[in-house]
């Protein structure tokens, strides 16, 4: 028989070397930039040359300009993140300013309209009505045992866009980036989606919809789930974890705020309440100091349009804030306007009111024209966040502009396509005198040849990293209004003339984590009275510096 040479003789085949699977791995993925390849079997798995962190955040960055608009964009990123975490946090920290907006508003809310086709490797944890009485078991399989901050979504009221049901995991995971770009270690986030059900019948139609195709829970069983989820948490991870509560709809967010606010030692907050309050509160503050005539925060007459989380959270807020400064709250309230779906919130629709809304009822009469509330209240302050996109017309933004010599003007809803009027238009109609701010950022405009405005990022992103760092660093088992007030403060002191220059009333999304950093000082120290307990934690907050 002829010979058949070496293959034929090469029998027992060898098992596959261990390096393969820490390759899959985001979290111990280098990439080129893998080092001691030999001893840990990656040989051959790997294009030969070993290349400097750096060189891979390059290579990613390349990636990313090879994609076509904003959604293939966050898909790129994403895609980076699942495969390796190192180098999509250095990508994200050294490029915020860029990346922001492709992974955070309004990208994330495309990205939640079209989650289906886009979930790729575990973002998050998704607890879902089916697993009542197992939950604990959900948090084990979280890979990472140093859990500080859980951002809990149900999905109910995704941004401006309404019920996005399971697929608000994108806005979950949106706010998880958003911390690890001002210096929360990734590891210490755990984005979480809940899932009850959706009443969103373009989902429960959809083949490709991810979550349980099934209505809302409105039972006691949803009730029991959340009580499930925050009782395995801070099991799991431990009692001084943050939870976050994020997107729910009004129903249910004021309702699960105050319960676990009240329960004992349950650390959280509701960032469209309490978040969006103080960023707002932020602006107003900072607006007042940008007035070339000068301004007192006291005199100001604010006209929220909309009362949902965010403009009641904005109102008790700037009633803190007044009532900080002097004025009796009684009188303070009187200087706060809430206009909502039925039109201005006054005494005589008392018995309709629900009780968020009934102690800012002022006793005037009833307008359900937004331009015509504007000229009997002559608010020096309109903030929108109703979701009713073009609701500041050109009437109502020339009304406020008639009455002020800067009126103070924000649209808050986002993401852009939500928003109350653009940039462009705020400054068109009140002829370059708005100071105008948006939740979702607008680019610079160009009004004449001398004045080219860069209008703030009036949105939350500023707020909650500093309040989870400071109350990290001083083990605060409750986070105050007090300490989103302090946190509105700080951040409103920290923006200069040269940002009032150019029409901003926030700092540039840039410095969004130096000015986490800086806010959760201020906010700490005024919450920590005990010096000795201060020293001991802070040297808790270099772990928090940018790597
Ligand atoms: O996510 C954002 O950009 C701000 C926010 O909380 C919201 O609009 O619900
Ligand atoms: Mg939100």
């Amino acid at each position: 028989m002829a010979d058949r040479g070496p293959v034929a003789r090469a029998a027992p085949r060898p098992p596959c070397g261990p390096g393969y699977a820490t390759l899959r791995d985001a979290g111990t993925y280098r990439g080129l930039a893998t080092v001691d390849r030999e001893g840990r079997g990656l040989r051959g798995l790997l294009p030969p040359n070993v290349v400097e962190d750096d060189v891979e955040v390059r290579r990613a960055r390349e990636a990313l300009g090879q994609c076509d608009g904003a959604f293939e964009s966050y898909k790129q990123l994403v895609a980076l993140q699942t495969t390796d975490e190192r180098t999509f946090y250095k990508l994200l920290r050294s490029d915020t300013e860029r990346l922001l907006p492709l992974l955070y508003t309004p990208t994330v809310g495309e990205a939640c309209l079209r989650f289906g086709t886009l979930i790729q490797r575990p973002m998050g944890v998704w607890v879902s009505s089916d697993d009542a009485g197992n939950v604990r078991e959900l948090m084990r399989n979280w890979p990472r045992d140093d859990v500080k901050i859980a951002v809990i979504t149900d999905g109910e009221r995704i941004l401006g866009l309404g019920d996005q049901g399971a697929n608000g995991m994108g806005i979950s995971a949106g706010k998880s980036m958003v911390y690890a770009a001002c210096g929360v270690p990734p590891s210490a986030l755990l984005p979480i989606q809940i899932d009850t059900g959706t009443n969103n019948k373009t989902l429960l139609d959809d083949p490709l919809y991810i979550g349980l195709k099934r209505e809302r829970d409105r039972s006691q069983a949803y009730d029991a789930l959340l009580d499930e989820v925050v009782v395995s948490i801070r099991e799991r991870f431990g009692p001084n974890t943050i939870i976050h509560w994020e997107d729910f709809a009004p129903r249910n967010a004021f309702r699960v705020l105050k319960k676990y606010y009240s329960a004992p030692d349950v650390v959280t907050y509701n960032d469209d309440i309490q978040g969006t309050a103080a960023v707002t509160v932020s602006g107003i503050l900072a607006s007042v100091r940008a007035l070339e005539r000068g301004g007192d925060v006291t005199q100001q007459r604010v006209l929220f349009f909309g009362a949902g989380q965010a403009n009641i959270g904005a109102a008790e807020l700037f009633v803190l804030a007044l009532t900080k400064r002097g004025v009796a709250e009684a009188d303070a309230r009187k200087r706060v306007w809430l206009f909502d779906s039925k039109g201005l919130v006054v005494r005589s629709r008392a018995s309709q009111l629900s009780d968020d809304k009934l102690p800012f009822a002022q006793d005037a009469r009833e307008e359900t024209d937004l331009a015509s509330a504007i000229e009997s209240i002559k608010p020096t302050v309109l903030v929108g966040a109703a979701a009713v996109p073009g609701a500041f017309t050109q009437k109502v933004v020339k009304s406020m502009s008639k009455l002020n010599d800067q009126p103070i003007i924000f649209a808050l809803s986002n993401p852009t396509s939500k928003a109350e009027c653009t940039a462009e238009q705020a400054y068109a109609w009140s002829n370059g005198r708005a100071i105008f701010a948006s939740g979702t950022r607008f680019p610079p405009v160009r009004f004449s040849a001398e004045k080219t405005f860069a209008p703030g990022f009036a949105n939350n992103a500023f707020i909650f990293p500093p309040i989870a760092l400071a109350t990290i660093v001083s083990g605060a088992k409750q986070v105050t209004p007090d300490m989103f007030l302090t946190a509105a403060e700080a951040l409103a002191e920290s923006v200069d003339a040269n940002l009032f220059a150019v029409g901003a009333v926030y700092p540039p999304v840039d410095r969004i984590a130096s000015s986490a950093v800086a806010v959760a000082a201020r906010t700490r120290q005024d919450q920590d009275h005990d010096d000795r307990a201060v020293r001991a934690r802070s040297r808790a907050l270099d772990r928090f510096s940018i790597a």
